[in-house]
């Protein structure tokens, strides 16, 4: 049967990276992050012809990880991303695209008798943050970042009502529910045309994820939610704002449900409506509700 093959990219996956930084005044700051490493180019004869001469050994690509990590700052992440993703192209010669996948775990300093301690660290969380970095030769770097496995909860506050309705409709409207959801969100920023430019713009990373996050709990806080479509949508809408540079953002959020429990079966023990207190959380199905926010000036458009 003729074949071709249509597309091909290949790597390393999983790398886990641990990065310390001695700092003068005795304490310390740590990094872990997961990495993966795609590339793509002139590769198609190893999979079609079994001739390997092009192919820069996956194992190859786990010892540069750690190379270069060891000879630049892995922070921000999103700088390193950059730096690794470029020293692909800039390497070989066939190789046209660095496709670079960083997530950043997280090691919250310590607070010992009241106070930060040097080097002793907990993992307050599995939220991530995450950076797809894309360098394609003659084209720059594109940049990704975001936010994921940030699980959150609001015991009020929220509402669904006003929904279409028709004989397939069950869900009764609601003025008042339990809202939680697990964030993912992320942020395209402009295309970088070199390492240089992502470096003269490495402030921007940190205080970005650092609006986005704050934006989005405070949002998810503040916000009488009428539905979660809403209430994402205000978040992208500040992030914009926030930081200049970015030029879209993204969301997506699983509406984890927590059931009520009809207990008037026992002795009419009243637990529905305005007397529900326990309530039955919902692993599957859940919800999804995704979107893109992007400035009004740009296109398509919804
Ligand atoms: O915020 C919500 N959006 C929906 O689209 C939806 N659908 C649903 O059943 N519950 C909810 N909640």
């Amino acid at each position: 049967m003729p074949a071709q093959l249509a597309s091909a990219r290949y790597g390393k996956d999983n790398v886990r990276l641990y990065k310390v930084q001695r700092n003068s005044d005795q304490t310390q700051d740590v990094t872990e992050m997961t990495v993966c490493t795609l590339l793509e180019g002139d590769i198609a004869a190893s999979w079609t012809h079994a001739d390997n001469t092009n192919i820069v050994a996956t194992d190859t690509q786990k010892q540069t990880i750690y190379v270069t990590a060891k000879l630049n700052p892995v922070n921000p992440p999103e700088l390193f991303a950059a730096i690794l993703g470029q020293h692909y192209i800039d390497t070989y010669p066939h190789i046209t695209a660095a496709h670079v996948d960083i997530i950043v775990h997280r090691w919250a300093r310590m607070e010992v008798d009241g106070k930060p301690h040097p080097h002793s660290f907990l993992r307050d969380g599995a939220e991530t943050r995450t950076v797809q970095a894309v360098a394609r030769r003659g084209e720059g770097i594109s940049i990704r970042s975001g936010i994921k496995g940030l699980l959150v909860l609001k015991s009020t506050g929220s509402q669904f009502w006003g929904f279409h309705r028709d004989e397939y409709t069950r869900l009764p409207e609601t003025w008042d529910r339990i809202l939680s959801t697990e964030v993912e969100a992320g942020w395209h920023w402009k295309r970088f045309g070199s390492v240089e430019e992502v470096k003269k713009d490495q402030e921007s990373f940190n205080k970005a994820w650092e609006d986005a996050r704050r934006i989005t709990l405070e949002t998810f806080a503040k916000e009488n939610s009428p539905s979660v479509q809403n209430t994402m949508y205000l978040m992208g809408e500040q992030i914009l704002e926030a930081a200049p540079k970015v030029e879209a953002v993204e969301y997506s959020l699983p509406n984890k449900h927590y059931f009520e429990i009809d207990l008037s079966w026992f002795k009419g023990l009243k637990n529905t409506g305005e007397d529900a207190e326990v309530y039955a959380p919902q692993t599957d199905p859940n919800g999804l509700i995704q979107c893109t926010i992007t400035r009004s000036n740009a296109s398509p458009k919804l």
